[in-house]
């Protein structure tokens, strides 16, 4: 039996602080007769590391004396973590990830949007939440302009179903041209509507798609929201950097924990001949990160078929879930999910129940 922990023990993918075994994932293992099986409980989205694991662990196992077949017991139980701030959770939901930038235009809403697919497609039940009430792009980046979300009882509001999301945004209810004229106040009421009025049902993952910039209206709505950590983005510009930082400060002061930083358009690279080139500096994500001692979860390329499948409404973690534009997408879950889980601690999940 030590030679199959010792096996286990191996697996310590990249961004995982601790192996399968000392994480606590294997519930237990059993071999009879040849047959190993092999119980796991993953508190986190796993479906990637699901797959790595048996292919890299199984020719291993099945090396060993005794061992000729192996069975495994697979369980995913997305964890719920606690918050650090006070504001009440909202019943049904697990984990909130904020998406926030100090700058409009760094590629927020479609980090965000892409995330949330990617998410998705390792398994967890995953909403978006377009908060970016001064601008919400996220009708038009699934391809929903005219989507309107449905209202079961006149007072609360059904998420519209986006490629396996839960999603609601500001631009479902009303013209874009209404919202942006709107003062803090009414901002954040209805920010507080969007999130407290709406049948989310059960989540693993909601992701809030925040305003960009750290004014009083961006800090005031970050509180509302009962975040479990934010992701920053920014692009790797020393003139966007220097906003990031203000970013970073306002956010600490208050509590919010940041998981991690975002370079996107890192690189630019040409669709014609792949050859790259940094438009917009190069390590400047990775110096911020040293600097706050905040991981960089993912450097994102330029990359024209990004911005064209956001303008057509298919990202591309749905239209080409298995393209290297994708890949990076798929990574950034990938270390959201390890970095959420192992950076809080575990509390209680409620259950959504409809209210009758
Ligand atoms: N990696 C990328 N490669 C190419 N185009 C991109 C990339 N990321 C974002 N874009 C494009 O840049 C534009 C701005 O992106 P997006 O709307 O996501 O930014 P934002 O930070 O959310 O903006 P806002 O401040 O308006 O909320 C969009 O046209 C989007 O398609």
């Amino acid at each position: 039996m030590e030679q199959i922990w010792q096996q286990l023990r191996l697996f310590q993918p990249d961004g995982w602080p601790l192996d399968i075994v000392s994480a606590g994932f294997v519930q237990q293992v059993n071999l009879e007769d040849g047959l190993l099986t092999i119980s796991l409980l993953w508190p986190l989205a796993s479906n990637d590391w699901q797959q790595q694991l048996q292919a890299e662990i199984e020719p291993r196992l099945l090396a060993l004396p005794k061992v000729q077949r192996i069975g495994w017991q697979v369980r995913q139980e997305i964890a719920a973590l606690a918050r650090a701030t006070a504001v009440p959770g909202i019943p049904g939901i697990r984990n909130v990830i904020a998406v926030a930038s100090a700058k409009g235009g760094v590629g927020k809403s479609t980090v965000a949007v892409n995330l949330a697919l990617a998410l998705s497609r390792q398994g967890a039940r995953v909403g978006l939440l377009d908060a970016d009430i001064y601008g919400p792009s996220i009708p038009t980046m699934l391809g929903l302009q005219t989507a309107r979300p449905e209202s079961p009882d006149g007072k609360h509001m059904r998420p519209v179903p986006a490629s396996g999301l839960a999603t609601l945004s500001i631009g479902y209810l009303v013209p874009a041209e209404e919202s942006v004229v709107w003062r803090g106040p009414m901002a954040s009421k209805a920010l507080g509507q969007l999130l407290h009025e709406t049948l989310w049902g059960d989540l693993d993952y909601l992701i809030v798609d925040m305003p960009p910039g750290t004014g009083d209206i961006q800090l005031t709505m970050a509180q509302q929201i009962p975040t479990t950590a934010v992701v920053m983005v920014t692009t790797p510009q020393d003139v966007a950097l220097i906003d990031v930082r203000k970013g970073i400060s306002m956010l600490e002061k208050v509590n919010i924990p940041v998981l991690g930083i975002v370079e996107n358009m890192s690189v630019h690279v040409c669709s014609q001949c792949g050859h790259e080139e940094p438009l917009f500096g190069c390590g400047g994500g990775a110096a911020l990160a040293d600097e706050f001692n905040i991981p960089l979860l993912a450097s994102l390329p330029l990359h024209i078929n990004v911005r064209r499948s956001m303008d057509e409404g298919q990202p591309v973690v749905a239209s080409a879930p298995l393209s290297d534009l994708a890949s990076g997408y798929h990574r950034l879950a990938r270390q959201v999910a390890v970095r959420l889980y192992f950076s809080g601690k575990t509390i209680p999940a409620t259950i959504f129940t409809a209210p009758a």
